[in-house]
């Protein structure tokens, strides 16, 4: 049994990984940000109380990331991408989300993710131990899934064209009692790959400047599916989805309108500031994230 993981232990092991950058996130470290809305669907209106789905216009400050504490991370990398957002509310509420490009998370539990983070870092001789690495994933299968997912699919061609997962369950109220749910952020323009040529020779930075040039052409927008769970299912890990036949509905539309600036920079878009009407399920990952969050968002404020 491993200690329990501490959200400093998260900090070290980015550090160790990825180097020290001062001031930067020190984890989706490259990124850029973007503004826009979200409005309810007439159905999530009916169905959920929160004022994040009451069908009214929600300004929203985003931003798409590359998974990682490195800066200069090239834009091809098999890794997640990252879509960050938070939605202005009534009376000075705000709704933060931050989703990966992956339909599950890199592991079940913070110990076991932090082991894999450990098992990453490079050896006394200053490189990568692949064997140590992957008897790591042999031991620990929840840490299979999402690896295996980005080996099998290819990067984003854009960050248009990716869907995001909220990965943990939440509870939305509605008038009838709490449902559990988890969500994606689904891409109207459809999702896209690069293709192997398009991977070889991709430039470093590619996906701020297209995902600008598509704002600028045409609005970019996501539908917010939520997936409805049934007694029973999983709320505690997100390296694990929820049977596929569950169902779905669309429950608004994220439209980006404009990318670039600094607004996104100064703030922390830590997952657990929930608008009224959506709670957190029982989730050891989810409640990390918070004073991980926290102690970079102080790091890098502070100049660190
Ligand atoms: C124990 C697990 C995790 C740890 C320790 C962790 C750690 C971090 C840290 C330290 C940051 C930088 C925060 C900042 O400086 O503002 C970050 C950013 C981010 N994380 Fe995580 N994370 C975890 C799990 C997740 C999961 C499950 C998701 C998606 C469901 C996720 C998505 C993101 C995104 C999208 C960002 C970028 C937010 C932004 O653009 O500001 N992370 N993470």
């Amino acid at each position: 049994e491993e200690p329990p993981a501490q959200a400093k232990d998260f900090i070290d092991a980015f550090q160790g990984l990825f180097g020290e950058h001062k001031g930067a996130r020190k984890g989706h470290a490259k990124g850029v940000c973007a503004v826009g809305s979200f409005t309810g669907s007439a159905e999530a209106a009916r169905l959920f109380t929160s004022p994040l789905f009451s069908g009214e216009r929600r300004p929203a400050q985003i931003r798409f990331s590359m998974a990682g504490g490195n800066p200069a991370v090239p834009d091809a990398t098999r890794s997640p991408r990252g879509l960050a957002a938070q939605f202005s509310l009534p009376d000075d509420r705000v709704h933060n989300i931050a989703t990966l490009s992956t339909p599950v998370f890199g592991a079940a539990t913070p110990e076991s993710f932090l082991g894999l983070l450990r098992a990453s870092l490079p050896g006394p001789d200053g490189k990568p131990d692949s064997a140590k690495l992957a008897a790591y994933r042999t031991a620990h299968p929840d840490t299979q899934a999402q690896f295996q997912w980005l080996q099998g699919n290819p990067p984003p061609w854009s960050y248009a064209n990716a869907a995001y997962f909220g990965l943990h369950t939440f509870h939305f109220a509605t008038a009838a009692g709490e449902r559990a749910v988890r969500w994606r952020l689904q891409p109207r323009d459809g999702i896209r790959g690069l293709t192997d040529a398009e991977l070889a020779s991709a430039p470093a930075d590619f996906l701020a400047a297209r995902l600008s040039q598509q704002v600028a052409s045409a609005p970019v927008q996501f539908d917010w599916i939520v997936t409805l769970g049934q007694p029973g299912d999983n709320e505690s890990d997100p390296s694990r989805p929820w049977p596929s036949d569950r169902p779905e509905l669309n429950a608004g539309t994220l439209t980006i309108t404009a990318v670039g600036g600094d607004a996104c920079t100064g703030l922390n878009f830590d997952p657990n500031v929930l608008s009224e009407g959506i709670r957190a399920g029982d989730d050891p990952i989810l409640r990390m994230r918070s004073p991980a969050y926290a102690i970079s968002f102080g790091k890098r404020l502070s100049g660190q």
